[in-house]
Parts: structure tokens; C-alpha cells; sequence
């Protein structure tokens, strides 16, 4: 092949990581060329709305998805952390590239931790992931909804509407992006998000893009977002929900960390699986399992009911 299009959403975080692929297609194959084929998702487009009430999966793919089927791309380049574990049939992310930092970072003007910030102090979030374990950590907090992309947020916490927020430290890092206080919150204490960090390439399952894109695959990235899709899938969940992963390879050996809690960061259910690198997508559905029985069936069953 010689021109590969690259679906990809418009937001700065979006075309950097398409922009990042393009470059690595461009240094393996000399001599191709690689344009990008922005395209307005749904979750782009809604912006008023709290994502979480926004409901429905694949807010963010929907549309990309539609580009590869009708042939407009060849393949797309992901957050996987927005890719729903339901994929249209012909469709695969064969591929995950070497995977950022997963963490949280909270970014704030005046504050440096969490333990700084003062008793109810504003932090902005959207995300339920995020609410319910600033909750659990200090409930005294007012969390505040925070939409809008990556450099948005950021301009509002600079405006003063916050006190602090938090933010993924990949996006972060990708956009080269600061505040004046930055501090992490990593596990044990702060589960990030199931493949948080992780780049996913979609691509039709029987065109020529399996082969091409291979080197772009990072085995250890690959089992880590495995382990943590698994819990996802077996738990039903899409992003709406307070569940959280952690996955780690150390030799042949994938250790995964599986978290749910309610919204306001009570009752959580922490619970922890080791297992082959081989099985690391059975591991996480395992994990569901036993994490739906300790007490999470309850907790997700009112949330979709809410929904
Ligand atoms: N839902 C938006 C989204 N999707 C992926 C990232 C961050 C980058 C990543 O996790 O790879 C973000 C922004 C954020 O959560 O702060």
C-alpha cells in the first residue's frame, strides 16, 4: 500500500496520537504516504452534557467505526480507553503500541496533593471514576462536572472555577501540558481507568492492515489492556460507571488489580488476581466474577437502572 488514511477524531489529543502513528508508519515504510481524516464524533459533539448522563457506549468510535467500513480509512487511532469491548464484526484493534504512564495526575494552581487542598475545595471531574475515589478519600470535597477537551479543562482550572482538577497524566504528558501544581494519584490508593493510557489501531480484520501495522504492537501493552478489558466486559461496564483496573506483567506472570465502587465512593470492592501472561483476558473476567459477587452486582444494577 502506498497511502494509508488515518481516521481520527479533531481534538489536539486525538491528532497527536494520529500524528504519532503517521510518523511511525512513515519511519518503517520510506516512500508511503499517510494523511489523517479528521472526523466529529457524537461525544465531540455533545459538550453540554455530563458524559455520564450522556449514556450509551462508543460515544467517541461510532462514527470513526463508519469511515473503515465504508473504505473512507484504512485504520483508526484510539484512545483505548474510549473503545467499547463490542466491536463490529469485521472490525479489530489487532494492535496496541507501546502504552503511557496510566495514571491520574490532579492539577492545580495552588495546591500540590490532595492532603493539601482545603476542606471543600472544588474539583472538577466528569468522570465517575474519579468522583467516586476523590470521594472516598475525602469526602469533605465538592466534585464538579468538567467537560470539554484536554486543553479546555485545563484553561478553566487557570480561569479559577476549580481548585484543582484531575486529568489523565498520558494526555497530559502528550501535549506537553502543565499547571502549576501537579501531583500524581496512582494505585494502591487511585485505580486508573481500564486502558487508560493505551493506544488501540483499528482496522478491518481481513485487509492488508494486520501485517503492515504488527510493528506498531507492544506485547506487554497488549496483556496489561487485556487483563483490565476483561474485567470490563465481564463486569458490562462502559466508561459510566465507577470501575477501575490495574494490570502489571512481571515475567510470564499478570497481576490485575479490579475495583468497583458506588458514586459516592462508598462500599468499594478492591480485589486482586494473578495469573499467565496467555490467560490475561480470562483473568479479568474471573476477576468480574468474583468482584460481581462481593457486592458489585448491587452497586452497578442501581446505577443502570438509574441510567
Ligand atoms: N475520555 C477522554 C480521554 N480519553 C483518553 C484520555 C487520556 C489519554 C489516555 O488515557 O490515553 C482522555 C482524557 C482524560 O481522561 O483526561
Amino acid at each position: 500500500m502506498k497511502n494509508i488514511t488515518i481516521a481520527t477524531r479533531g481534538s489536539k489529543l486525538a491528532l497527536w496520537q494520529a500524528n504519532h502513528i503517521r510518523d511511525c508508519l512513515l519511519a518503517q515504510y520510506p516512500g508511503i504516504s499517510v494523511d489523517l481524516l479528521e472526523i466529529k464524533t457524537t461525544g465531540d459533539k455533545i459538550l453540554d452534557v455530563p458524559l455520564a448522563k450522556v449514556g450509551g457506549k462508543g460515544l467517541f468510535v461510532k462514527e470513526i467505526e463508519e469511515a473503515l467500513l465504508d473504505g473512507r480509512a484504512d485504520l483508526a487511532v484510539h484512545s483505548m480507553k474510549d473503545v467499547p469491548v463490542e466491536l463490529p464484526e469485521s472490525l479489530v484493534v489487532g494492535v496496541n503500541p507501546k502504552r503511557e504512564d496510566n495514571t491520574d495526575t490532579l492539577l492545580s494552581v495552588h495546591y500540590g496533593s490532595l492532603d493539601e487542598l482545603p476542606k471543600g475545595a472544588k474539583v472538577g471531574t466528569s468522570s465517575l471514576r474519579r468522583r467516586a475515589q476523590l470521594l472516598a478519600l475525602r469526602p469533605d470535597l465538592e466534585v464538579l462536572d468538567l467537560r470539554g477537551n484536554v486543553d479546555t479543562r485545563l484553561r478553566k482550572l487557570i480561569e479559577g472555577q476549580y481548585d484543582a482538577i484531575v486529568m489523565a497524566t498520558a494526555g497530559i504528558r502528550r501535549l506537553g501540558l502543565s499547571a502549576p501544581k501537579m501531583s500524581r494519584l496512582a494505585p494502591p490508593a487511585f485505580i486508573p481507568a481500564v486502558a487508560q493510557g493505551a493506544l488501540g489501531i483499528e482496522y478491518a480484520q481481513d485487509g492488508p492492515m494486520a501485517e503492515l501495522l504488527a510493528f506498531l504492537n507492544d506485547g506487554e501493552s497488549r496483556i496489561t489492556v487485556q487483563a483490565e478489558r476483561g474485567f470490563l466486559t465481564g463486569l458490562d461496564g462502559g466508561c459510566q460507571v465507577p470501575i477501575a483496573a490495574h494490570a502489571t506483567l512481571d515475567g510470564g506472570t499478570v497481576t490485575l488489580t479490579g475495583f468497583v465502587c458506588d458514586v459516592d465512593g462508598t462500599a468499594p470492592i478492591r480485589m486482586e488476581v494473578s495469573g499467565p501472561a496467555a490467560e490475561a483476558f480470562d483473568l479479568g473476567l474471573d476477576l468480574a466474577r468474583r468482584v460481581l459477587d462481593a457486592g458489585a452486582r448491587e452497586i452497578l444494577q442501581k446505577l443502570y437502572d438509574e441510567a
